[in-house]
């Protein structure tokens, strides 16, 4: 049993300045703190706890004695080129006069220096100086808690003194173990670190973690504001209550998924050019319109408008440093909390994915350790560095040469990569070189051709471990981790129909890479409980972020001329497919946008079996069947199975339920976006328009169809997941069975609906023939 406890408080004069020193060490025999203990006879959590690391061992920001600063100025959290170093304790012999070290002079606390200090170490002179202690609470429990409190709780205790303010923190702790109990503060969150308000000293609503747009140093705001104003103001119960059950809600709110667009700036090139943008941003909506430029049969051109939404859309003048709060900001301080993040960029080759991806680990890294240095200070976490590629589904160390790598799988289903190395970091430097040099390897890899980059998967993994014990004794495990992905250009995908077999190979298994990663995601919001990660060697690599409590930033990547439009439409449909097939798609921008993603994909009007024509956006009605649209990702060859005999498995097509039905061949159309439909009148045709408008049809049609191919190749895949997986002991068939029959029979109302829809355009070509031959 024992416990620690901090203090913090903020330095004297300076409002924007000022200087935070630490003890040398929390539990220094010589300390008034081991000295209250020993005449209480609390020895024994003395001893226990000599085994945490001095604080001035941090190494951060280049390491280095001598007191650090803080900038005590408004900061977020990728800080950036700002101003912002750790404290360290100087050494003992150079403290300035007036300065105590902790517990030296417990006599003198007016010299005190400002810093952290432990618990047990409370003097009550320094009252007014105190704002907040760390609490390592798993080592907290009633025995402790009486002991603390013994004047009231333990009249027998041989203890002599009571922890100065007992009366005040003990109620804290037992109002924090309240609330787990109440599941309105999880076990980890409260195990690791709490820092809790001394009663009376604040009103702040919370203290000890940092939320987004928070600085971290708020708590030394809360500080100043408290001393400037010489207010002692109590603490509502209830209030922390509140703010407790307002940050257990805020990490929850960190979305599943969340799904971002980036469009770059038209380039050097491309403005020479004189091409033109085609895409138009509302980013306060988060929407965006590609407006795609077409002919007509007559060869005049129109321009068709296709409008997505996202969580957020970001436009060609916004920073690496917004796209990092957009993105992954948010889910940085998660990552303590035994979550598993990724964040991956998708688009095509020179969209900008790796320009987007370069600047984020290093962000992210300098909060993390932020966050380890500062609110989970001495809690034994450390962080670990990886960075490897996969290329043409093979596995390279881009921190050793592109040494080839192996994918193993232990009897835990765990997936470790033998040989990778991992680096523990502590300071941004070596973070930077660690990612410089992985970028070097990866780009001068193999061909030395940039080109290549295109064709892997670049995978910089970013782990948070910590031992069991929360000392390094013990070989610590992981307690979340981040990854990010700089994906195979998307474009990729669509090789496999090159004359060259090496190019055919790659793009098929890019191809199954990015819908086994799509899938996954898609199973993740859903919480399937079977995530199809054996899709594909990345999602195999990742198959730990993808269980659990984890979350996911996609940030597609589009280029802004029409030369890229179809590529572009193409990384924004599979976008919005990983966004809008989610369970979790429920905040009221989502609903718009799955609202307005139904709207635009109306081409099949499913209501009625002999659809109205329709009548396009600006005024434009028809159009040629430009069959420009590829497949979104081709075909690979292992994914060509024919659908039949998956239903003949089952045998159950005819009696599943028309559920969904709409929804699902929706879904499965594209993005075309239609006016209000117009009543289908044989006796107006115009041969031109008719024939435009009949082959338009034609054209969604083969585009619905096309989706349909996908998703039934989506399904055959899945299955054979399954029955790999039914394989193994424990497993349970009848459940997978049951799941794909259930898949099934969506995909068996799709097909149906997209019958009778070729029926109906069989029967009005038909029409429209007569006419033809009638007028001729
Ligand atoms: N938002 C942006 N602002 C300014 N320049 C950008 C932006 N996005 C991309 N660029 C520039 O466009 C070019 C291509 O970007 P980048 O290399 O990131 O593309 P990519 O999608 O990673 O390509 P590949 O798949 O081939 O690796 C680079 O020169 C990059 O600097």
């Amino acid at each position: 049993m024992n416990a620690v406890g901090r203090q913090g408080q903020r330095s004297g004069a300076s409002a924007v300045h000022h200087q935070r020193q630490y003890s040398d060490n929390l539990l220094d025999s010589s300390s008034s703190n081991g000295r209250w203990l020993q005449s209480n006879g609390l020895q024994h959590l003395h001893s226990s706890n000599t085994s945490l690391p001095p604080l001035q061992d941090y190494g951060y920001y280049g390491g280095g004695q001598g007191s650090r600063m803080y900038r005590n100025a408004p900061r977020n959290f990728n800080g950036g080129s700002e101003f912002f170093t750790e404290p360290s304790s100087p050494p003992v012999n150079s403290r300035p006069s007036g300065q105590r070290k902790n517990g030296e002079d417990p006599d003198s606390p007016s010299g005190f220096s400002p810093g952290l200090l432990d618990l047990l170490s409370f003097d009550t002179e320094l009252l007014p100086e105190v704002g907040f202690f760390l609490l390592d609470i798993e080592q907290v429990d009633e025995e402790f808690l009486e002991q603390l409190d013994r004047p009231k709780a333990n009249k027998k205790s041989n203890l002599t003194s009571s922890l100065p303010f007992a009366h005040l923190i003990v109620p804290r702790i037992r109002q924090l173990l309240a609330l787990q109990q109440l599941s309105l503060l999880g076990y980890e969150e409260l195990k690791y670190s709490y820092m809790i308000p001394l009663p009376g000293q604040y009103d702040a609503p919370s203290l000890y973690r940092s939320v987004p747009g928070r600085n971290f140093d708020d708590s030394e705001s809360y500080l100043a504001n408290s001393k400037q104003t010489g207010r002692v103001r109590g603490v509502p119960d209830n209030n922390l209550m509140k703010s407790y059950a307002a940050d257990k809600e805020k990490a929850s709110n960190v979305a599943k998924i969340k799904v971002v667009v980036r469009k770059r700036p038209l380039n050097k090139k491309e403005l020479a050019k004189n091409e033109d943008d085609i895409i138009t941003i509302e980013s306060r909506s988060s929407s965006l319109t590609v407006h795609e430029t077409k002919l007509k049969v007559d060869l005049t051109e129109y321009v068709e408008k296709h409008e997505f939404v996202f969580d957020a859309v970001l436009n060609e003048e916004v920073s690496n440093d917004e796209v990092y709060r957009e993105t992954v900001e948010p889910i940085v301080p998660i990552i303590f909390q035994r979550t598993k993040a990724t964040c991956f960029a998708y688009g095509q080759t020179g969209s900008g994915k790796t320009y987007t991806m370069k600047p984020l680990p290093l962000k992210a890294s300098r909060d993390i350790l932020r966050l380890m240095h500062h609110t989970y200070r001495n809690q034994g976490f450390q962080l670990f560095f990886s960075f490897f590629e996969i290329y043409g589904g093979k596995l390279f160390d881009l921190l050793s040469d592109r040494k080839k790598l192996c994918m193993r799988e232990d009897g835990k289903q765990q997936v470790c990569i033998v040989g990778l190395q991992e680096y523990k970091v502590s300071d941004v430097e070596t973070i930077q070189e660690l990612i410089e040099k992985g970028n070097a390897t990866r780009s001068t890899g193999i061909t030395g051709a940039n080109e290549e980059s295109s064709r892997s998967h670049a995978i910089l993994q970013l782990a948070i471990k910590r031992s069991a014990d929360g000392s390094e004794s013990k070989p610590p495990r992981v307690v979340g981790k981040l990854s990010f992905i700089d994906l195979a250009g998307s474009e990729r995908g669509a090789d496999t129909t090159d004359n060259d077999k090496q190019t055919r190979m790659e793009g098929a298994e890019i191809n199954k890479s990015l819908l086994a990663l799509k899938e996954c995601i898609r199973a993740l919001d859903n919480d399937q409980g079977h995530i199809p990660f054996r899709g594909s060697k990345l999602t195999e690599v990742l198959r730990d972020s993808f269980v659990g409590d984890s979350r996911t930033v996609m940030i597609s990547c589009i280029s802004p001329t029409s030369g890229s439009c179809e590529h572009t439409l193409n990384t924004l449909r599979y976008a919005d497919r990983v966004k809008s097939l989610s369970k979790g798609n429920n905040s009221k921008k989502d609903t718009l946008s799955s609202t307005l993603n139904l709207k635009e994909s109306t081409t099949l009007p499913l209501s009625s079996v002999f659809p109205p024509g329709p009548t396009y956006e600006d005024g434009i009605a028809d159009s040629w069947p430009e069959h420009t649209d590829r497949e979104e990702f081709d075909v690979s060859e292992e994914f060509q199975e024919p659908e039949k005999p998956l239903w003949k498995k089952t045998g159950k097509v005819e009696a599943y339920g028309i559920s969904n039905l709409e929804d699902k061949v929706r879904r499965a159309n594209g993005q075309t976006k239609w006016k209000d439909p117009p009543k289908f009148d044989t006796k107006n045709l115009h041969t031109d328009d008719d024939l435009n408008t009949l082959l338009k049809e034609e054209e969604d049609l083969v585009s619905a169809h096309r989706r349909q191919v996908e998703e039934t190749m989506d399904i055959v895949r899945e299955e054979m997941n399954l029955l790999v997986e039914a394989d193994q002991p424990g497993n349970q068939l009848d459940d997978y069975i049951s799941r794909l029959n259930a898949i099934l029979s969506q995909k068996a109302a799709g097909i149906l609906q997209l019958q009778n829809r070729l029926a109906h355009f069989q029967r009005r070509l038909k029409e429209h023939n007569v006419l033809v031959s009638s007028d001729c």
